[in-house]
């Protein structure tokens, strides 16, 4: 899990870490892509997980969610304010934010 940047969208709320797609890149290159620039390891995606859509107020934003392995690199918490790994009996005890209760609850029944 991450921790999310003070003063960013969901500011220190905890999260699966991720990010925004650039024009012409596939949702799993993104997710490679974003883990590097975040926490500075390199993964595999191995199978897509749940897609989750969540009104913030203004924003909707909509989840896609993969299940991936760790390759290589050590964890650094290049762009987010902390990160752990998390067994899936704790997710619930992190202030996670809302679009991601639904995919921790997923999680917790398989
Ligand atoms: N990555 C990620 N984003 C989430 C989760 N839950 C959730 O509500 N969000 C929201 C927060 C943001 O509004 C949006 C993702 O944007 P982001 O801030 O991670 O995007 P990014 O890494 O590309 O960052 P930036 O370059 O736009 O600053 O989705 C989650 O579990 N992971
Ligand atoms: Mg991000």
């Amino acid at each position: 899990m991450a921790q999310r940047q003070e003063g960013a969208h969901q500011g220190l709320k905890w999260e699966f870490p991720g990010g925004k797609l650039e024009f012409g890149e596939t949702p799993e290159q993104c997710l490679v892509r974003e883990i590097q620039e975040e926490l500075n390891i390199e993964i595999k995606i191995d199978q897509l997980f749940q897609v989750v859509s969540h009104v913030y107020g203004e924003r909707q934003v909509v989840l896609i969610c993969y299940r991936c392995s760790y390759l290589s690199g050590a964890l650094d918490a290049k762009e987010c304010h902390n990160f752990c790994w998390v067994e899936k009996k704790d997710l619930m005890n992190y202030d996670l934010a809302p679009a991601d209760i639904p995919v921790a609850q997923n999680l917790l029944k398989k």
